[in-house]
Protein backbone atom coordinates (compact mmCIF):
# COMPACT_ATOMS: atom_id res chain seq x y z
CA UNK A 1 0.00 0.00 0.00
CA UNK A 2 2.92 2.12 0.57
CA UNK A 3 6.81 2.01 -0.05
CA UNK A 4 8.77 4.91 1.49
CA UNK A 5 12.47 4.72 0.66
CA UNK A 6 14.94 7.56 1.41
CA UNK A 7 12.19 10.10 1.36
CA UNK A 8 12.94 13.67 1.67
CA UNK A 9 10.19 16.78 1.56
CA UNK A 10 10.94 20.05 1.96
CA UNK A 11 8.57 22.85 2.80
CA UNK A 12 9.04 26.87 1.92
CA UNK A 13 12.63 25.54 1.11
CA UNK A 14 12.90 23.86 4.80
CA UNK A 15 14.36 20.80 5.13
CA UNK A 16 11.11 18.60 7.08
CA UNK A 17 11.36 15.09 6.30
CA UNK A 18 14.98 13.50 6.10
CA UNK A 19 15.72 9.79 4.83
CA UNK A 20 12.15 8.35 5.42
CA UNK A 21 11.42 5.02 5.19
CA UNK A 22 8.12 3.91 5.54
CA UNK A 23 6.25 0.49 4.46
CA UNK A 24 2.93 -0.05 5.34
CA UNK A 25 1.36 -3.28 3.93
CA UNK A 26 -2.82 -4.07 3.24
CA UNK A 27 -4.78 -4.52 6.16
CA UNK A 28 -2.18 -2.57 8.08
CA UNK A 29 -3.40 0.66 10.35
CA UNK A 30 0.17 2.73 11.52
CA UNK A 31 -0.24 5.62 13.81
CA UNK A 32 2.25 7.99 13.99
CA UNK A 33 3.16 10.38 16.66
CA UNK A 34 5.45 13.19 17.92
CA UNK A 35 6.41 16.57 18.49
CA UNK A 36 4.74 19.74 17.55
CA UNK A 37 6.35 20.80 14.07
CA UNK A 38 8.12 17.30 13.34
CA UNK A 39 6.34 16.73 10.08
CA UNK A 40 3.05 14.59 10.81
CA UNK A 41 1.01 16.60 8.31
CA UNK A 42 3.64 17.04 5.98
CA UNK A 43 4.33 12.84 5.61
CA UNK A 44 0.09 13.12 5.46
CA UNK A 45 0.27 15.20 2.86
CA UNK A 46 2.78 13.55 1.11
CA UNK A 47 0.84 10.37 1.03
CA UNK A 48 -1.89 12.05 0.04
CA UNK A 49 -0.31 13.09 -3.31
CA UNK A 50 0.13 16.78 -2.14
CA UNK A 51 3.46 17.13 -2.56
CA UNK A 52 6.40 15.82 -4.16
CA UNK A 53 9.77 14.34 -2.34
CA UNK A 54 12.46 16.15 -3.22
CA UNK A 55 14.42 13.07 -3.19
CA UNK A 56 14.24 9.38 -2.42
CA UNK A 57 11.61 6.94 -3.78
CA UNK A 58 7.98 6.59 -2.84
CA UNK A 59 4.88 4.97 -4.06
CA UNK A 60 1.25 4.57 -2.75
CA UNK A 61 -1.58 2.07 -4.03
CA UNK A 62 1.42 1.28 -7.03
CA UNK A 63 1.91 4.64 -8.35
CA UNK A 64 5.29 6.72 -7.79
CA UNK A 65 4.66 9.40 -5.15
CA UNK A 66 5.89 12.97 -7.50
CA UNK A 67 4.55 11.74 -10.77
CA UNK A 68 1.48 12.12 -13.37
CA UNK A 69 0.77 8.27 -12.14
CA UNK A 70 -0.65 9.87 -8.72
CA UNK A 71 -4.10 10.94 -10.83
CA UNK A 72 -4.58 7.47 -11.08
CA UNK A 73 -4.94 7.28 -7.29
CA UNK A 74 -6.49 10.56 -5.82
CA UNK A 75 -10.22 8.78 -5.83
CA UNK A 76 -8.82 6.17 -3.56
CA UNK A 77 -7.49 8.19 -0.68
CA UNK A 78 -9.49 9.37 1.92
CA UNK A 79 -7.81 12.41 4.15
CA UNK A 80 -9.27 14.43 6.71
CA UNK A 81 -7.12 16.95 7.67
CA UNK A 82 -6.29 19.74 10.39
CA UNK A 83 -9.73 21.51 9.19
CA UNK A 84 -13.02 20.41 7.14
CA UNK A 85 -12.97 20.01 3.30
CA UNK A 86 -16.66 21.17 3.67
CA UNK A 87 -18.40 23.54 1.78
CA UNK A 88 -19.48 26.11 4.82
CA UNK A 89 -22.77 27.74 2.72
CA UNK A 90 -24.17 24.43 2.14
CA UNK A 91 -25.51 21.81 4.09
CA UNK A 92 -24.33 18.62 5.30
CA UNK A 93 -26.04 16.51 2.70
CA UNK A 94 -25.57 18.69 -0.43
CA UNK A 95 -22.15 18.68 0.73
CA UNK A 96 -21.87 15.18 0.67
CA UNK A 97 -23.62 14.50 -2.31
CA UNK A 98 -21.31 16.44 -3.81
CA UNK A 99 -18.63 14.48 -2.92
CA UNK A 100 -20.47 11.27 -3.75
CA UNK A 101 -20.88 13.02 -7.60
CA UNK A 102 -16.99 13.83 -7.84
CA UNK A 103 -16.49 10.14 -6.81
CA UNK A 104 -19.05 8.03 -8.66
CA UNK A 105 -20.38 7.02 -5.79
CA UNK A 106 -24.48 6.53 -5.78
CA UNK A 107 -25.96 9.46 -4.21
CA UNK A 108 -28.85 7.74 -2.30
CA UNK A 109 -26.34 6.44 0.04
CA UNK A 110 -26.28 9.89 1.57
CA UNK A 111 -28.86 9.32 4.14
CA UNK A 112 -27.60 6.42 5.51
CA UNK A 113 -23.85 7.76 5.99
CA UNK A 114 -25.23 10.88 7.61
CA UNK A 115 -27.29 8.19 10.07
CA UNK A 116 -24.56 6.34 10.98
CA UNK A 117 -22.09 9.54 12.09
CA UNK A 118 -25.74 10.63 14.21
CA UNK A 119 -26.01 13.53 11.89
CA UNK A 120 -29.35 12.13 10.23
CA UNK A 121 -31.48 15.23 11.51
CA UNK A 122 -28.74 17.79 10.52
CA UNK A 123 -28.98 16.57 7.22
CA UNK A 124 -30.56 20.16 6.01
CA UNK A 125 -28.07 22.11 8.03
CA UNK A 126 -25.36 24.34 6.49
CA UNK A 127 -22.05 23.91 7.93
CA UNK A 128 -21.51 27.08 9.07
CA UNK A 129 -24.12 26.74 11.23
CA UNK A 130 -22.51 22.96 12.61
CA UNK A 131 -20.30 22.32 15.72
CA UNK A 132 -16.37 21.93 14.83
CA UNK A 133 -17.57 18.05 15.96
CA UNK A 134 -20.39 17.80 13.77
CA UNK A 135 -18.04 18.93 10.74
CA UNK A 136 -15.69 16.22 12.13
CA UNK A 137 -18.33 13.83 11.91
CA UNK A 138 -19.40 14.94 8.57
CA UNK A 139 -15.91 14.28 7.40
CA UNK A 140 -16.31 10.56 8.68
CA UNK A 141 -19.94 10.36 6.48
CA UNK A 142 -17.66 11.15 3.48
CA UNK A 143 -15.27 8.18 3.97
CA UNK A 144 -17.87 5.86 4.86
CA UNK A 145 -19.87 7.32 1.43
CA UNK A 146 -16.42 6.71 -0.55
CA UNK A 147 -14.85 4.17 1.03
CA UNK A 148 -10.92 4.79 0.17
CA UNK A 149 -8.32 2.40 0.00
CA UNK A 150 -5.74 4.82 1.72
CA UNK A 151 -7.20 6.14 4.96
CA UNK A 152 -4.86 9.53 6.13
CA UNK A 153 -6.22 10.91 9.20
CA UNK A 154 -4.96 13.74 10.58
CA UNK A 155 -6.02 13.88 14.46
CA UNK A 156 -9.35 12.41 13.84
CA UNK A 157 -10.14 11.82 17.53
CA UNK A 158 -9.50 15.92 18.34
CA UNK A 159 -12.72 17.70 19.17
CA UNK A 160 -15.13 14.46 19.04
CA UNK A 161 -16.98 12.83 22.03
CA UNK A 162 -16.74 9.41 23.49
CA UNK A 163 -19.19 7.96 21.04
CA UNK A 164 -17.64 9.63 18.24
CA UNK A 165 -14.12 8.70 18.61
CA UNK A 166 -15.04 5.13 18.37
CA UNK A 167 -16.77 5.86 15.46
CA UNK A 168 -13.22 6.83 14.06
CA UNK A 169 -11.76 3.04 15.34
CA UNK A 170 -14.66 1.26 13.22
CA UNK A 171 -13.62 3.17 9.85
CA UNK A 172 -10.02 2.40 10.17
CA UNK A 173 -10.93 -0.88 11.01
CA UNK A 174 -13.11 -1.13 8.04
CA UNK A 175 -10.63 0.14 5.40
CA UNK A 176 -8.35 -2.28 6.94
CA UNK A 177 -10.65 -5.17 6.68
CA UNK A 178 -11.33 -4.20 2.56
CA UNK A 179 -7.54 -4.84 2.23
CA UNK A 180 -6.74 -1.25 2.42
CA UNK A 181 -4.26 0.53 5.08
CA UNK A 182 -4.87 3.83 6.58
CA UNK A 183 -2.11 6.34 8.50
CA UNK A 184 -3.45 8.09 11.99
CA UNK A 185 -1.53 10.98 12.73
CA UNK A 186 -2.52 11.80 16.81
CA UNK A 187 -1.09 12.96 19.83
CA UNK A 188 -3.31 10.91 22.07
CA UNK A 189 -0.84 7.55 22.29
CA UNK A 190 -3.63 5.87 24.75
CA UNK A 191 -6.17 6.16 21.32
CA UNK A 192 -3.85 5.56 19.00
CA UNK A 193 -3.03 2.31 20.64
CA UNK A 194 -6.29 1.10 20.19
CA UNK A 195 -6.90 2.11 16.48
CA UNK A 196 -4.07 0.77 15.17
CA UNK A 197 -1.39 -2.14 14.45
CA UNK A 198 1.78 -0.56 15.45
CA UNK A 199 3.13 3.31 16.04
CA UNK A 200 6.09 5.08 15.05
CA UNK A 201 7.56 8.48 16.03
CA UNK A 202 8.39 11.30 14.09
CA UNK A 203 11.96 12.38 14.84
CA UNK A 204 14.51 14.91 13.16
CA UNK A 205 12.44 14.04 9.92
CA UNK A 206 12.47 10.29 9.94
CA UNK A 207 10.30 7.43 11.50
CA UNK A 208 11.04 5.35 14.49
CA UNK A 209 9.68 2.88 16.28
CA UNK A 210 7.67 4.61 19.26
CA UNK A 211 8.82 3.60 22.86
CA UNK A 212 5.82 1.81 24.31
CA UNK A 213 2.84 3.38 25.74
CA UNK A 214 3.77 4.49 30.13
CA UNK A 215 1.89 2.68 32.13
CA UNK A 216 1.21 4.41 35.58
CA UNK A 217 1.39 1.60 39.00
CA UNK A 218 0.09 3.01 41.64
CA UNK A 219 2.31 3.97 44.22
CA UNK A 220 5.57 3.61 42.18
CA UNK A 221 4.94 6.03 39.54
CA UNK A 222 5.57 5.67 35.97
CA UNK A 223 7.05 2.31 34.48
N1 LIG B 1 3.19 26.78 4.79
C1 LIG B 1 4.33 26.60 5.45
N2 LIG B 1 5.36 27.46 5.29
C2 LIG B 1 6.52 27.29 5.94
N3 LIG B 1 6.76 26.28 6.80
C3 LIG B 1 5.77 25.42 7.03
C4 LIG B 1 4.49 25.53 6.36
N4 LIG B 1 3.74 24.51 6.77
C5 LIG B 1 4.48 23.81 7.65
N5 LIG B 1 5.68 24.34 7.81
C6 LIG B 1 6.77 23.84 8.67
O1 LIG B 1 6.93 22.47 8.39
C7 LIG B 1 7.22 21.79 9.60
C8 LIG B 1 6.32 20.58 9.71
O2 LIG B 1 4.99 21.01 9.86
P1 LIG B 1 3.83 19.96 10.07
O3 LIG B 1 2.54 20.71 10.04
O4 LIG B 1 4.00 18.82 9.12
O5 LIG B 1 4.14 19.43 11.56
P2 LIG B 1 3.24 18.51 12.53
O6 LIG B 1 4.16 17.48 13.08
O7 LIG B 1 2.03 18.04 11.82
O8 LIG B 1 2.87 19.56 13.65
P3 LIG B 1 1.63 19.60 14.71
O9 LIG B 1 1.82 18.46 15.66
O10 LIG B 1 1.83 20.91 15.37
O11 LIG B 1 0.34 19.54 13.93
C9 LIG B 1 7.06 22.77 10.75
O12 LIG B 1 8.31 23.06 11.27
C10 LIG B 1 6.39 23.96 10.13
O13 LIG B 1 6.89 25.15 10.69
Amino acid sequence: MIELCGISVSVERTPVLRDLTLTVGAGEAVGVTGANGSGKSTLLRLLATLLSPAAGTGRALGSALGSRECERIRPHIGLIGHSPALYSRLTLAENLRFFCRLTGVDVSAVGAALDAVGLGRSADRPVDRCSQGMQRRAELARVILTKPTLLLLDEPHAGLDTGSAGLVDAIIDDVCERGGAAVVVSHDRARLDVAVDRVLDLRAGSLHDALPSATVVPGQGLR
